[in-house]
């Protein structure tokens, strides 16, 4: 890519490759996530609650989401949002049945439902950040998806954009290899070294707290917050260097305004 366009707010002729997350950056399915958590730690705090005559304080999709389950590999956003209730469930494991009250157990749950929306409903893409994604293409950089999902694939398949990146690193892949998930900077860290670019001449782009953390834990040399919901402030705090509203913000003047 050639020297550096003084207008924008990203001077992309110093990277070599651009890393996005998938849910909430690339595609519409954030919101999949954050209504299956709910409808599933709704129907499990409840009944906890009767058993324990205590009293039901459901789950907020937007501050806990955020906050406990965003980002994260599936059980570990379980366990993550578990204890901040100070509940305790034993771990149990992946092939648990949808029915048992372990962590395993409840994050199928969740991702029965979310298999359900998926199988049912169309997957739309963020038209700005798709158009940014093919100009960085164009201009020589490399990409990647890391996301912690392990429905990545199936929702880059629905979406239509799984040519668009030199690499992925997912759920499956994260399991396969044993890495840790965001904020450990395992997964942004592996999906680099595939694509030979150290992480200082890469770009992380996120829309969770976790993922820019994990961002920030791996030295890249820049971490792009995207914020939908004018809240700019949790993902500064939480070191991105950069916070757009939509990824089309990051593309030359003459052709953020073209039509998709
Ligand atoms: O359960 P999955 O599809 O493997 O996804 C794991 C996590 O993937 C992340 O991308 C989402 O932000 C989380 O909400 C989700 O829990």
């Amino acid at each position: 890519m050639d020297g550096g366009n003084p207008n924008l707010p990203v001077d992309w002729g110093r990277y070599r490759a651009v890393l996005f997350d998938l849910d909430g950056v690339l595609t519409a399915t954030a919101k999949i996530h954050a209504i299956c958590w709910k409808r599933m730690f709704d129907s499990f705090l409840k009944r906890w609650a009767a058993e324990r005559k205590m009293s039901f304080e459901p789950f907020d999709s937007v501050r806990d989401y955020h906050e406990y389950v965003d980002g994260r590999l599936r059980y570990d956003g379980v366990r993550s949002f578990l204890a901040s209730r100070g509940i305790e469930l034993p771990d149990g494991s992946p092939d648990d049945s949808p029915e048992r009250e372990t962590v395993c157990g409840l994050g199928n749950r969740k991702d029965a439902m979310v298999g359900e929306i998926l199988a049912s409903e169309r997957v739309d893409v963020f038209e700005g950040s798709i158009r940014l994604v093919r100009w960085l293409r164009q201009q020589g950089l490399a990409t990647a998806v890391v996301s912690a999902s392990k429905n990545c694939p199936a929702v880059l398949r629905a979406a239509g954009i799984e040519d668009l990146f030199d690499q992925r690193i997912d759920g499956h892949v994260a399991s396969d290899l044993g890495l840790p998930g965001k904020p450990a900077p395992d997964t942004y860290l592996k999906a680099a070294e595939l694509l030979s670019v150290p992480p200082a001449e890469a770009v992380v782009v996120e829309d969770a707290i976790s993922g820019i953390e994990a961002g920030r834990n791996g030295g890249f040399g820049l971490v792009i917050g995207v914020d939908r919901q004018g809240d700019a402030e949790r993902l500064a705090a939480a070191g991105a260097d950069i916070v757009v509203r939509d990824l089309v913000e990051l593309l030359p003047e003459s052709l953020s305004q073209q039509e998709a």
